[in-house]
């Protein structure tokens, strides 16, 4: 086991789902994998593996947060062995095209964290990216579902209530909706080698003000759930 992780090796699949909420993974460990068994209880951040369509796949939360996230994949990564991450996680829709429960792909992600500088040192600004192949499959996917989809840059912030965000200026540019783990994931997929991305579902809109209901957030994510799970 790890510090954080109360696995074996060899419990933890070479593909793992990241939902923050820990709740999520026990929904998608019930509702999508087969013969799924509970490898992980450590803080109750659940950690499951199953089948789906007879290949094993891991759901584990992550937590909230680049500092949360971080831990649980330098885990997988380093002690499991993990080589595809994918993060399904809620978003907070920024353009005006952009509706509560779309699908955004997270093919790159801007920052107010410092964990890009504090890797990097000061001269650099280091774009974390999306792997282009999980990426371009997930398009494929729901274009081809018929899901409301958008792909391009979201910003994974430090803070949720961030009074101080300039949001028009991130609309203006390009941003698509804001969340708070991608940027370390990416990061640390480069680090490692591995291939990540974030499927993100608009859980609210942060110029509208629309909102999905707590349990929307835990149990009506089966789009971006399908998604994740499918692509490889
Ligand atoms: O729904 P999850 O995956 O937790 O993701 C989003 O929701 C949390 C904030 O409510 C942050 O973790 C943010 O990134
Ligand atoms: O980080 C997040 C996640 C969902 N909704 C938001 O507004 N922010």
């Amino acid at each position: 086991m790890s510090t954080h992780i109360g696995a074996n090796k060899g419990d933890i699949a070479e593909k793992v789902l990241l939902p923050g909420d820990p709740l999520r993974a026990k929904y998608i460990a019930e509702n999508f994998l087969m013969d799924a068994h509970r490898y992980n209880e450590i803080r109750n951040c659940y950690g499951y593996t199953g089948l789906y369509r007879g290949e094993k796949v891991s759901v584990q939360a992550t937590g909230m947060g680049i500092p949360s996230i971080s831990i649980y994949v330098n885990e997988l990564i380093q002690e499991y062995n993990v080589q595809t991450l994918i993060r399904v996680g809620t978003a907070g829709g920024l353009g005006p095209d952009i509706k509560v429960r779309d699908i955004v792909l997270g093919q790159a992600s801007s920052t107010d964290s410092s964990i890009v500088t504090n890797t990097f040192g000061p001269g650099i600004n280091f774009a974390p990216i999306a792997d282009y192949r999980l990426l371009s499959q997930a398009a494929e996917l729901a274009e081809k579902d018929g899901i409301r989809w958008h792909v391009g840059n979201v910003l994974g912030e430090d803070r949720f209530y961030n009074d101080e965000m300039d949001r028009q200026k991130l609309i203006d540019y390009g941003v698509l909706a804001t969340e708070m783990e991608t940027p370390a994931l990416y990061l640390l997929a480069a680090k490692f080698h591995r291939r990540a991305l974030s499927i993100l579902t608009v859980s609210n809109h942060l110029i509208t003000g629309e909102e999905t209901t707590a349990e929307e957030r835990q149990t009506s994510f089966n789009d971006m759930i399908n998604l994740a799970l499918q692509v490889n």
